[in-house]
């Protein structure tokens, strides 16, 4: 059984529809990219897999995660499937961060959550010790200092890093990355990338990631749907879609990467 199934997703916004009908699975383990220029619709269609879509927003069709359909289902049903099949990392790390709640406080939460979950029993110094685990994991420096830090007193790649920690605590099959290097500067982008790349591979997640950046998306995933408008234009394995593309829109995208590579290339 796929990991996460959609067929036929349509969202519609207040004035129109938005998202046209679109239709794709991820296996356990499996990198697929969305791809596409800003508003054709790859947030809307990656919040409708885990039931996070805005107020005033309503999405039709079907969507199986982990076997569960969420569509139609209330935020309550939902709780059981977000961590543990599935977890998002956001773009603005500060969407997964509570301002006023100490890091240490906000990183125990999905750890005592999986403890929970699985029937374990989590002593004071057992957490910490999952804390500083985590924290190393993603590779924070001064993590003691950390635990105790607020959000605010840490620099935006570290915020990232302690989203990615949380959201891969739950211990999720799934995670779901949008744009989750956009905000941050190109040294920065390269280490969280290489972060989500080595984590992935290290706990066994299939990813849904979202960017439009193609090279980083050609790094990282395995297949890639191209949107536009609200619909998928094109699908395939990453080395074909991006050496090959079939349609016009993609042969432009593929085209405008290649330009901007070359010009910075020129430069060097
Ligand atoms: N809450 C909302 N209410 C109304 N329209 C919305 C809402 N959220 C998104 N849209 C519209 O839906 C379309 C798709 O938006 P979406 O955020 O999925 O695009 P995207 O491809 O992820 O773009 P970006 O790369 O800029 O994040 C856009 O036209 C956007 O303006």
């Amino acid at each position: 059984m796929s990991l996460l199934e959609v067929n036929n997703l349509r969202v519609h916004g207040p004035a129109r529809e938005l998202v046209h009908g679109i239709s794709f699975s991820v296996e356990p383990g499996e990198r697929l990219g969305l791809v596409g220029e800003s508003g054709s619709g790859k947030s809307l269609t990656a919040m409708s897999t885990v039931g996070l879509l805005a107020h005033g927003l309503r999405a039709e069709g079907s969507v199986l995660l982990g076997g569960h359909q969420v569509i139609g289902q209330s935020d309550r049903a939902l709780v059981p499937l977000r961590g543990p099949v599935a977890a998002v990392v956001f773009q603005d790390p500060r969407s997964a961060l509570d301002p006023l709640m100490r890091l240490g406080d906000q990183l125990a939460h999905p750890i005592r959550r999986r403890a929970k979950r699985e029937g374990r029993s989590m002593s004071g110094p057992q957490l910490r010790a999952e804390q500083l685990r985590w924290l190393d994991r993603v590779s924070i420096a001064d993590p003691e200092r950390i635990l105790t830090s607020w959000p605010h007193e840490v620099s935006g790649g570290q915020r990232q890093r302690i989203a990615i920690a949380m959201a891969l605590a739950c211990g999720p099959r799934l995670l779901i990355a949008d744009e989750p290097t956009t905000a941050l500067d190109v040294t920065t982008q390269a280490e969280v990338l290489d972060l989500l790349d080595t984590l992935a591979r290290d706990e066994g997640l299939a990813l849904l990631f979202i960017s439009h950046d193609l090279p980083v998306v050609a790094r990282i995933t395995d297949r890639v749907i191209v949107m536009q408008h609200g619909r998928a234009v094109e699908e395939g394995p990453v080395r074909q879609v991006f050496t090959r593309p079939r349609d016009t829109y993609t042969q432009g995208l593929v085209a405008a990467a290649q330009q901007l590579e070359a010009a910075v290339r020129g430069m060097q």
